[in-house]
């Protein structure tokens, strides 16, 4: 928590206000009793009515000036907790979009959500009640001490004797209550995974009817969050009698004492019910504490989950003194490269070498499973290689800027994501500020530009998050559009014809290949009619090149391309 607390630096100006008003309401509280004492034992007792009268002037003055803090209080505190936790959020954003597929394999994307949102806004709630409480509590704590043994050191030792017994049932209900506070976070993580699978894949549990069994999933998840709701408030709601009993059974021990010692003339009427008053202010302090301690292990369970994720440090990131290559013509050179997901121990690719040359295009073709999406998300550094080295011009991939080797290459994910928008902000993603006619050039490329003609608002027809309005080949051909809309000079493509029919398949691969001829493009696909024409194909099987050439040469000297194009390719080749 305090690692977190140190992003309050900006903030300090306004906490200090806040910490001043604090101070002025804690001590309009602390005078209040002893006002009214002296109204008392000096107005009522000898009947002197100035007295009543000035005294009560002063004490409403001290009641509005203690209310107003409050009030500024209230303010500062919602302020900078808002602002520091909108300043958290925003951290926390930036930091996660460095992240590479590796974070986000080890965090999970359910679990980055909640920590994003659910997570900081718990740690905003508990940061307003701590400011407002942390130094109130305290002063009145020890001022209530200090001035009740001011009046009476006989009656005031009952409050010495209630505030250990209350601390020590603070620790203990809250000891037991921080492991339950710490499974609730993720088994909300849990709940917000199922709901996400469910919504994002709202169209296979339909396919399966699978909706009975996904219920029961989600209520299963559901009730165990219930239940460790339900167990933490279960531990934390018996405080609040506990304390209440503590405080009714000092009163009756002030009364008591109290009315022994005003019978003997040893204290006054108004110095009792001042004491009375202090213990009471004592006790909402506590009470005020015990609250901030019962939110404080959610809060900090929460702001170390924060922590945790600000801590990671991407596995990739930026040279530390990017280099720049002197010719930058897109050459793509692969050199005995080895990728191991994570921590598993047979890699999924290795001694992968190739080169991919500009004006060429150079196909990888291979079984599901044999290494391809692998091989190539390691260009644009997604991925990093565990050995070997990935060149582009000559240069290794890890010594770029990660913002100059991005941008030189066009990358189309198998999975085409669109985002919430029009179709032309889909396209113009990489420049905001792109022209009408370069996002039109993109979308001709990618024979996108008829279909968002008969659209209703053509270029401004807004996608829905996701792409969900558009059809699977439609979001493909966005995808492309996206891709050949930026200023790269290599353009990798990662089975992004799936969707599309051969007759479309070949118009936008003609229409990349006249439109990019200086490029180096890189297609990988499952179809032969998409690569056949390519100037070299890769063929990979178990995450090894096992055979390398044209088509023509492939037939003859590699089995698994022969035997996958004689599959493919046997109604008479209409592919092309
Ligand atoms: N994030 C990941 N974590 C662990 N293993 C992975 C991950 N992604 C892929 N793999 C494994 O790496 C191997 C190669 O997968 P890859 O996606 O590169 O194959 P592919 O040839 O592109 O397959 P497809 O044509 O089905 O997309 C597979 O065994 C796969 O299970």
């Amino acid at each position: 928590m305090l690692k977190l607390y140190k992003g309050l630096k900006p903030y300090v100006k306004q906490l200090i206000v806040m910490i001043l008003l604090l101070f002025v309401q804690a001590f309009s509280m602390l005078l209040l009793p002893s006002m009214m004492s002296m109204i008392i034992d000096k107005g009522v007792v000898q009947g002197d009515m100035n007295y009543i009268v000035t005294a009560g002037i002063i004490m409403i003055c001290i009641t509005l000036a203690g209310s107003a803090s409050a009030i500024g209080v209230g303010y500062f505190a919602s302020k900078v907790a808002v602002g520091f936790c909108t300043d958290t959020r925003k951290r926390l954003f930036r930091h996660i979009d460095r992240f590479t597929l590796e974070e986000f394999d080890r965090v999970g994307t359910s679990s980055l959500t909640t920590r994003s949102t659910n997570d900081i806004l718990q740690v905003q709630n508990f940061t307003i009640m701590l400011f407002r409480v942390i130094i109130l509590a305290p002063i009145m704590c020890i001022g209530g001490i200090t001035l009740a043994f001011q009046k009476n050191a006989t009656l005031a030792m009952v409050l010495v004797v209630c505030m250990p017994v209350i601390v020590v049932f603070l620790v203990l209900v809250l000891r037991s209550a921080f492991p339950i506070f710490r499974s609730m976070q993720s088994k909300l993580d849990k709940v917000n995974l199922i709901i996400r699978e469910n919504i994002t894949g709202v169209r296979v549990v339909r396919a399966f009817t699978a909706e009975e069994r996904e219920e029961k999933r989600f209520e299963k998840a559901n009730e165990d969050m219930t239940q460790a709701s339900t167990k933490s408030q279960v531990k934390v709601s018996t405080l609040m009698p506990l304390l209440m009993l503590i405080i009714n059974l000092g009163t009756v021990a002030v009364v008591w004492f109290g009315g022994q010692q005003i019978s003997q003339g040893v204290i006054q009427v108004g110095d009792m019910m001042a004491l009375i008053q202090y213990l009471m202010l004592i006790m909402y302090a506590l009470v005020m504490m015990s609250l901030i301690f019962a939110l404080m292990p959610r809060a900090s369970v929460c702001a170390e989950r924060i922590v945790e994720v600000l801590e990671i440090k991407p596995v990739i990131t930026d040279a530390a003194q990017p280099k720049i290559p002197e010719k930058q013509t897109g050459v793509v050179e692969f050199r005995d490269v080895t990728l191991t997901y994570g921590n598993s121990e047979t890699p999924a690719v290795s001694g992968i070498s190739f080169t991919a040359m500009p004006g060429q295009t150079t196909a990888i073709i291979g079984a599901t499973g044999s290494g391809k999406s692998s091989v190539i998300c390691m260009i644009p550094r997604l991925r990093d290689p565990a050995q070997g080295t990935v060149l582009v011009d000559g240069v290794d991939v890890r010594e770029y800027s990660l913002d100059a080797l991005r941008k030189r290459i066009g990358y189309v994910p198998q999975k085409s994501n669109l985002f919430a928008g029009t179709i032309r902000s889909n396209i113009a993603f990489s420049n905001e500020n792109m022209s009408d006619g370069q996002v039109k050039r993109a979308a001709r490329i990618a024979q996108a530009d008829d279909f968002i003609s008969k659209k209703e608002l053509g270029y401004d027809d807004p996608v829905a998050e996701g792409g969900t309005n558009v059809s699977g080949g439609q979001r493909q051909r966005l995808a492309i559009a996206r891709a050949m809309a930026t200023d790269a000079n290599i353009f990798v493509f990662d089975d992004s014809f799936s969707a599309l029919d051969f007759k479309t398949d070949a118009a936008v691969r003609q229409a990349i290949r006249e439109n990019t001829q200086d490029a180096t493009v890189i297609i990988v696909a499952q179809r032969v009619g998409t690569i056949m024409n390519a100037d070299k194909i890769l063929v990979m099987d178990q995450g090894k090149i096992v055979g390398e050439g044209t088509h023509e040469e492939l037939l003859r000297t590699c089995d698994i391309y022969a035997q996958i194009a004689k599959t493919q390719l046997a109604g008479g080749g209409e592919e092309k």
